[in-house]
């Protein structure tokens, strides 16, 4: 945070200021002098504090302080995103008339009637080949739920920030004023021709499968939704190696997915690919059986495919005995009795955002291995992981759609980053900046597509 304070310095001195915001559990680590007059000192002080709770105490107490009129609050995110954190670049610049009748009129004539003649040009000569719509509509925000379009573009900006930094991806953050399945679908189609592929984001259970469903058949660029395939994908190469850790097998663990939406069915539907028999699904009516009829088709679906023994109850009374705890629901579901109840080096892997099931600090001590979805703490599973270098290769060649082999693809390439001797408790899986990861996925992923014939461009390094 920075405090703009107005200080009178024949009241106080500077240093009882200095310790008033330390005993609130404040840190200053830098200060401006914005102005000085004779008696009157204007200083910004930028304190770093554990956590956002801190602000407001540290702000009671300088306000307490006689000699010292607040004169600002700001808080360092906020700053940060002050007028929006992306902008667009000329790749070339328009210095005069004769770059103006290039890229403009007249000249620009000549180009549009080449892609008329052949739309195939897009490619090569609009943005098309570089760009990803990263598409919301604000229906299931992180775990903020249905928080509208407007809200959700801080998140939708972040994740584009993200494709360029990680992939040098150009992604255009959208966010719609409408939740109609229909209005949204017929939206993305027509919004498609500048876009080499569709980041369908935060885009509530069950509408999204149906909208990604839909997308995939009608469109002939990738249609992605990122919080079912991207973080299934990353959940997958995590577990691989925390299971690696405690030296148990996929096929033998029981495994406990907490809030199944478009996250948690995706992540079952790879767990059950890939072996994990005992897998129970657990929402707010509790545990889904196949004794029951849900409202929700994909529980119906779920309930067939999941939970064998058919074990109702809660969470608290169905993770008894669980060897790997998945949530993807919401803040603070978990407890820690549950976990000292679940079977011998249990993981927990708690992913809601921004805040998890349980935190780490709470478990350190009993669990096997804690991971989170936040960048704050060890462990990081994202799907920010994966979508980058994801849609990299599906870019680099022209796929018509991501499928299994190309997710699959992009989990081994993550999983295959960390090798057995430096897998620990607090290193499962690669952090975001390691430099390797999104050129290794997109490696992978070119080789996926072209292997299943859905690459229509084969990169040269192919040829
Ligand atoms: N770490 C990651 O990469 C990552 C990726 C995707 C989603 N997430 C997180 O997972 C959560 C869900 O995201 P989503 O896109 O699947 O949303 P979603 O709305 O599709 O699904 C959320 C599900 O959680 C259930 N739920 C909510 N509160 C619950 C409760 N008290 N008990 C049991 N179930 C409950 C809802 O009923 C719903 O079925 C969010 O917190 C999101 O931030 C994390
Ligand atoms: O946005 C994130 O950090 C991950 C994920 O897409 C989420 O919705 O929580
Ligand atoms: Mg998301």
């Amino acid at each position: 945070m920075i405090l703009r304070l107005e200080i009178d310095t024949k009241q106080i001195r500077f240093s009882d200021i200095v310790s008033a915001i330390a005993d609130e559990g404040g840190d200053l680590v830098a200060i401006d002098v914005i102005q000085t007059k004779q008696e009157l000192s204007i200083r910004d002080l930028t304190i770093n504090v554990a956590d956002t709770l801190y602000t407001a105490k540290i702000v009671e107490k300088v306000k307490q302080l006689s000699g010292v009129s607040l004169v600002n609050v700001s808080d360092r995110t906020f700053l940060l995103h002050l007028g929006g954190k992306i902008e667009t670049k000329l790749k070339v610049p328009i210095q005069n008339r004769d770059d103006l009748s290039r890229v403009y009129t007249p000249d620009v004539a000549r180009v549009c009637m080449a892609i008329h003649e052949e739309q195939r040009k897009a490619y090569s000569l609009t943005i098309k080949r570089n760009t990803v719509a990263v598409i919301s509509d604000g229906s299931a925000v992180l775990g903020l739920g249905n928080i509208g379009p407007y809200a959700a573009m801080p998140v939708m900006e972040g994740k584009a920030m993200l494709f360029k930094q990680l992939a040098d991806v150009d992604a255009f953050p959208i966010c719609l004023d409408t939740q109609d399945t229909e209005e949204i679908i017929r939206t993305i189609k027509s919004i498609a021709p500048a876009f080499g592929g569709i980041n369908l984001e935060d885009i509530s259970s069950p509408r999204c499968f149906e909208i990604e469903e839909r997308l995939k058949q009608e469109l002939d660029i990738p249609v992605f939704h990122d919080d079912q395939h991207g973080t299934a994908v990353v959940l997958y190469a995590g577990l691989i190696s925390a299971l690696k850790l405690v030296g148990k097998s996929i096929d033998s663990i029981k495994v406990v997915v907490c809030g199944i939406g478009a996250a948690g069915i995706a992540c079952s539907k790879i767990l059950l690919a890939a072996g994990v028999k005992e897998l129970i699904g657990v929402d707010r009516e509790g545990a889904i059986v196949s004794d029951r009829t849900y409202d929700n088709p994909m529980w119906n679906w779920y309930a067939e495919n999941s939970n064998p023994n058919k074990v109702a109850g809660s969470l608290r009374e169905v993770i008894a005995g669980a060897d790997v705890f998945i949530g993807v629901s919401a803040a603070g579901l978990l407890k820690r009795q549950d976990v000292m109840s679940m079977a011998e080096n249990p993981i927990v892997f708690a992913m809601a955002n921004p805040n998890p099931e349980i935190s780490p600090e709470e478990i350190e001590d009993i669990a096997a291995v804690v991971a989170t979805g936040r960048s704050d703490y060890p462990n990081q599973i994202n799907n920010v992981l994966c979508f980058p270098g994801m849609f990299r290769g599906a870019l680099d060649c022209r796929a018509e759609t991501i499928n299994e082999e190309m997710k699959l693809a992009a989990a081994e390439a993550i999983a295959s980053v960390i090798s057995d001797d430096e897998r620990n408790k607090l290193y499962i899986i690669p952090s975001v900046f390691n430099q390797k990861i999104s050129k290794l996925i997109r490696d992978k992923v070119v080789e996926a597509a072209i292997r299943t014939g859905v690459a229509r461009r084969i990169p040269r390094e192919y040829r």
